[in-house]
């Protein structure tokens, strides 16, 4: 069954509506999975699997689908959702005891009708409020805002929190693990991560220096780039789209695309579908976060768009001109 078909009819079961009149509904998607509807006044919306806390869609104003789900995704736990943005969370990758990227990614969330108040402002906001309670029985609590913001603008907050009262510290690794739809990963330049340092995750982890130029891509990439600025630029060439990343308290990037050979390997993965995706993900890896009982880490993300290939620091025609 395609994914599609069950976007295109949603039966709303639930409807809520949080202060300053931002609504979600609540309606079955796949596999009768729960999942959240937000929809701006402006005409943006978003698509948020309780299964997960995962946003799968996210559409601009002329209801363009801006990031990658794949088509062979199963939307069946235990499995975590191929596409869209997963939440990789208290462990990123291998980097730990835990299973590959955590388990939020494969737990199922609830809606927060109460949340711990956020410090963002909602104003002109559809949101919604989710929080993750751990079945481990002890007192940490993982609260997350989907919202989405006037100019279509995605933004997701993570708030974790140690409640433990037995004095121990907490640590974990965390990214939000960002599918780009894009139209054609060969005709795609990443800017902001030029001469960082980064980990290859295809070369053991070593530790390497990125040149000069913008990122392309001709081959399978798998690379943890290390205090990144806050602002990283997607620029996609052929849809005259520029993504643009701000993050906070996410010092690393991850960018991924599994390429042809193990775009095959993988069971819930077209075989060419890595030519229109894009994993830059917003991270914290290379120092894991600890908390001390009564701390609380804040992470977010915003993504935009920007209709063109202007924004690029390049290719802006104010500072080329500026520059003669
Ligand atoms: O198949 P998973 O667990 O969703 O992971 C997909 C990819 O996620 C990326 O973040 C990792 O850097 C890759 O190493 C990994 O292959």
């Amino acid at each position: 069954m395609s994914i599609e078909k069950n976007l295109s009819s949603p039966s709303v079961s639930a409807s809520g509506s949080n202060n300053n009149n931002s609504k979600y509904e609540l309606c079955k998607g796949f596999n009768g999975l729960d999942k959240v509807l937000l929809r701006h006044p402006r005409g943006s919306s978003a698509e948020v699997y309780l299964y997960g806390g995962h946003v799968t869609s996210w559409k601009n104003e002329r209801r363009e689908e801006l990031l990658f789900l794949s088509s062979k995704a199963t939307l069946k736990p235990p499995k975590a959702i191929r596409g869209g943005i997963p939440i990789c969370f208290p462990q990123f990758g291998s980097h730990g005891t835990l299973d590959q990227h955590g388990f939020a990614r494969n737990r199922f969330w609830i809606i927060d009708n109460d949340p711990h108040p956020f410090p963002t402002n909602t104003w002109n906001k559809a949101f919604v409020d989710l929080i993750l309670k751990p079945s481990e029985g002890d007192m940490k609590i993982w609260p997350h805002r989907v919202a989405l913001g006037p100019g279509g603008e995605l933004m997701l907050t993570s708030r974790i929190r140690n409640t433990n009262t037995d004095g121990k510290p907490f640590s974990f690794t965390f990214a939000y693990h960002t599918y780009f739809s894009v139209s054609d990963i060969s005709e795609v330049r990443v800017e902001g991560l030029e001469t960082l340092d980064y980990l290859d995750n295809l070369q053991k982890k070593e530790r390497f220096t990125e040149q000069g130029d913008a990122l392309t891509f001709e081959s399978e990439v798998d690379k943890i780039y290390l205090s990144t600025p806050t602002k990283i630029a997607i620029l996609d060439h052929e849809k005259k789209r520029t993504f643009e990343l701000r993050k906070d308290g996410l010092p690393d990037a991850v960018v991924w695309n599994p390429w042809e050979k193990k775009a095959k390997a993988m069971a819930d993965f077209g075989d060419d579908e890595y030519k229109h995706m894009l994993c830059v993900e917003a991270a914290a890896i290379e120092m894991p976060i600890t908390l001390k009982p009564g701390e609380e880490w804040k992470g977010r993300l915003e993504l935009s768009t920007v209709p063109s290939s202007y924004c690029s620091g390049q290719l802006d025609p104010q500072k080329v001109l500026g520059g003669i």
